[in-house]
């Protein structure tokens, strides 16, 4: 379980001075349940996961995963997630295996474990006609596969998506939407963060729309539709922005890069 309470990051930069990139954010994602952050670039998603992942120390406000503290357990923390991105590295000179095998040694699994972990992971995601291919020969969709698998190996209850589908063709994307899917049903506890509509529509059970740092509204996806009177997801979205925009400020086109 994930549990986020007034969650606040502030940056300084030269063009913004000290700013909020993550303002006063809270939400609970259950186990078997694929909660969906929504956002344009730079709304705040990927600083909250990595809070959440504790790369990032939050400058107030609580974070836990299974109920221990993202900034003053983060041993503990890292043992319960799995996070899977769009860039993660891949080895061009180990093969699929060791790579998978390597980031199980890193989480101190011990061989009998390991292997029988390695070789259900190997059947579950299809992975086993690529086992012994190196990362430099993969496909997209093979990295992509043993990203997932990485941030499985070690069984975590809470895995972490970060525009995870970025740069994937549609059939990839398509697969991943899948594995996720299936991680549902197996109880995990999973949060997807995208800036494409038609993802969280079709996968998340519940939605959060994030802009400049704060949730504007979050829920199902019938309570969204429901509370602002707006059947179009796509409508909902853009008139949510343009509420919380003030008079003198207009959206602009970076901040609407938002794909259906
Ligand atoms: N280390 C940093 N120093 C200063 N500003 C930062 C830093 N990291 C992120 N930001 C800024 O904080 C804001 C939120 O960035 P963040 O990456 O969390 O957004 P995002 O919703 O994940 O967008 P993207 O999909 O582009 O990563 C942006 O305005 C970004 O420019």
């Amino acid at each position: 379980m994930i549990q986020v309470q007034h969650l606040t990051k502030t940056y300084e930069d030269l063009r913004r001075g000290r700013f909020r990139a993550v303002d006063q954010v809270s939400f609970t994602v259950r186990p078997g349940e694929i909660f969906g952050l929504l956002g344009a670039n730079g709304a705040g998603k990927t600083t909250v996961l990595r809070i959440l992942s504790t790369v990032l120390r939050p400058t107030s406000g609580i974070a836990t995963i299974d109920g221990y503290d993202v900034a003053h357990e983060p041993a503990e923390v890292r043992r319960r997630i799995g996070f899977v991105s769009n860039n993660t590295a891949i080895y061009d000179r180990m093969t699929a295996w060791e790579m998978v095998e390597y980031f199980g040694q890193l989480h101190g699994m011990t061989n009998d474990s390991l292997y029988q972990r390695l070789e259900k992971l190997f059947d579950q995601l299809r992975m086993n006609e690529f086992r012994d291919v190196p990362g430099g020969k993969m496909s997209t969709g093979m990295r992509q596969k043993v990203s997932i698998a990485r941030a499985l190996v070690h069984d975590p209850p809470v895995l972490i998506f970060d525009e995870a589908t970025l740069g994937l063709d549609v059939l990839v994307a398509r697969n991943l939407l899948a594995v996720i899917r299936e991680l549902r049903e197996a109880g995990k506890c999973l949060i997807f963060s995208t800036h494409i509509m038609s993802e969280v529509e079709r996968l998340c059970d519940r939605i959060a729309i994030m802009h400049k740092g704060r949730i504007l509204d979050s829920g199902t996806l019938d309570e969204l539709t429901g509370r602002h009177q707006e059947t179009d997801f796509e409508e909902l979205f853009f008139s949510l922005l343009s509420s919380h925009e003030d008079a003198t400020h207009t959206i602009d086109a970076k901040e609407m890069e938002v794909a259906r």
